[in-house]
């Protein structure tokens, strides 16, 4: 099964991809360079910019997006002139300086769950949190002492939460009961330990049987597991740092993986940062979006 490439994007770090039905488009960040891009199926690219570091985006039910940033949650605009406009909505108090928001998306309710993380991974600081905000309200938070939270999913009945930690020191993938009246996460356990893996676990993606699919960064993988944490499958990109994954197209049946361009010698991996799609042979979930 080969990767098609869709665009050279040459992103620092791509992440979350989105799926839009109505436009049949891709949207997805790069997060260091504060950017939205925009692929549609007919071809076309468009980009916008934001004025801070911009880590995850939802579709709002009244339209336009909801976007985790480096100070808080903000209701943002993409604009003719190829700016974001909007409003922080939310300002998310930091355990410490210099940190922002990094993986996230909505349950099936529409409440927007968030990570946060120090900037500089290389820290290692354990000041990353989980948060859930509801449209009207502030921001809960639901977990702490989280280094780089990532591979964000729930299960098609909304019921189970999937959380990974990526940092090289975690490489851990927990599912937690999730109540959808209360958007409580609970009985936290060891989903996947992906140091048994190739990869460090990265985004994710639940398909229609409740299998999860996660990248395994630096390993060129993105790894299907059933819903009891058994290795289905893998499948490769041409690149070593695919960093999220999200299902679309016309069927929902095309795997969207976004990826890291790194610095230094690229020779073994030239489309490193590009947007690819793959065929995973199952469809996926619509998006929820922003109740909001
Ligand atoms: O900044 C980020 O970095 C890591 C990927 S990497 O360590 O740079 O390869 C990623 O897991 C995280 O989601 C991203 O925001």
């Amino acid at each position: 099964m080969t990767a098609e490439l869709l665009v050279d994007a040459r992103n620092a770090t791509g992440e979350c991809p989105v799926w839009q039905v109505a436009e049949q488009a891709l949207y997805w960040v790069d997060i260091p360079a504060k950017r939205l891009h925009r692929w549609t199926a007919a071809g076309a690219l468009d980009s916008w910019s934001a004025l801070e570091m911009l880590a995850c985006i939802a579709a709002r039910e009244g339209g336009g997006w909801l976007a985790g940033l480096e100070s808080g949650l903000f209701a943002l605009q993409a604009e003719a002139s190829g700016q974001l406009s909007g409003e922080r909505l939310v300002a998310l108090d930091h355990a410490q300086p210099a940190m922002r928001c990094n993986d996230g998306r909505c349950d099936r309710q529409g409440r927007f769950l968030v990570g946060t993380m120090v900037q500089d991974m290389a820290q290692g600081a354990p000041a990353g949190r989980l948060y859930s905000h509801a449209a009207g309200e502030g921001a809960r938070l639901l977990l702490d002492d989280l280094i780089v939270p990532n591979g964000l999913a729930l299960s098609p009945d909304g019921r189970t939460l999937y959380l990974s930690d990526s940092h090289p020191s975690r490489q851990l993938i927990w599912a937690f009961d999730y109540d959808p009246d209360t958007g409580t996460p609970s009985n936290r356990r060891l989903f996947v330990d992906m140091n048994a893996h190739p990869g460090r676990p990265d985004g994710a993606a639940v398909d229609v049987d409740g299998c999860y699919w996660i990248c395994g960064n630096d390993a060129g993988l993105i790894h299907r597991f059933t819903p009891d944490g058994r290795l289905d499958r893998s499948l490769s990109v041409p690149v070593k740092k695919p960093a999220m994954c999200a299902f679309g197209g016309r069927n929902l049946d095309t795997l969207f993986v976004t990826s890291i361009r790194p610095g230094g010698d690229l020779s073994d991996q030239p489309l490193a940062g590009g947007l690819f799609a793959l065929d995973p042979g199952v469809q996926g979930l619509p998006e929820p979006a922003f109740a909001g």
